[in-house]
């Protein structure tokens, strides 16, 4: 039997957790190393693991993958969550950036001196140019593309978890979106990672922010 991904990441959520959601629905289980030292991740630089020099880190099927959205799509081709053809993949992967780049915006808020109007900006960008795409797209259809589970699904029930923990009722106005998003949580995975004491990380904190300005040469706006 091949052996368990391992992912190397801070412990926090940050790029790894659309990730630790994918392998989630997949149904893989999946081991993490959580870099808390510098000297962990000064460890994976002169190990040559890190092209670029970052993370996240995916140790999977005898590969030390980075780059988010190459491991995003190789999990996704992989476990049958990219669609059924290009059409449907160039889709999903529309689908996926959109999420990606709003989630990105969330990721960053914790790590500005100044998050109000951060946070304000990303409130009105979701409500005016996110949220109506997906609330469009699920107008009839259970899924985003091609009547099957997908990465981009995925992406957004995370997505909009995490504005929900922002904008409580950001929701109101999308309410495919929402009916959308209650049927996700059921799925057992899903049900189970949304657990405490699941992989899933939490809100980050002042220690995982310390954490992730020490450890890493990160580059911040
Ligand atoms: N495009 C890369 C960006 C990865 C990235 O920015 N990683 C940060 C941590 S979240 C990092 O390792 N920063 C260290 C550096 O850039 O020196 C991806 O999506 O994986």
């Amino acid at each position: 039997m091949a052996e368990r991904p391992v992912l190397y990441y801070f412990n926090g959520r940050g790029k790894m957790e659309s990730i630790r959601w994918l392998l989630t629905v997949a149904e893989v289980e999946f081991d993490e190393v959580l870099l808390v030292t510098r000297e962990q991740y000064v460890k994976l630089l002169n190990d040559g693991a890190l092209m670029f020099q970052q993370v996240p880190l995916v140790e999977i099927d005898g590969m030390k993958l980075i780059q988010t959205k190459a491991i995003l799509n190789y999990i996704a081709e992989k476990y049958n969550l990219h669609g059924k053809d290009p059409k449907d993949r160039v889709m999903i992967n529309m689908y996926s950036e959109g999420l990606m780049d709003l989630m990105e915006m969330i990721i960053m808020v914790p790590f500005s001196p100044d998050p109000k109007p951060k946070l304000d900006n990303i409130q009105s960008k979701a409500k005016e140019r996110y949220l109506p795409v997906y609330e469009k797209a699920l107008t009839g259809p259970v899924y985003l593309v091609g009547g099957k589970l997908s990465l981009a699904d995925v992406l957004l029930v995370e997505c909009t978890l995490m504005l929900e923990e922002k904008f409580p009722a950001i929701l109101k106005d999308f309410s495919n979106i929402k009916s959308f998003q209650g049927r996700m949580i059921q799925i057992p995975a899903i049900n189970r990672f949304l657990q405490p004491g699941s992989k899933r990380k939490p809100q980050p904190d002042e220690k995982y922010l310390k954490n992730v300005m020490e450890n890493s040469c990160i580059s911040l706006p």
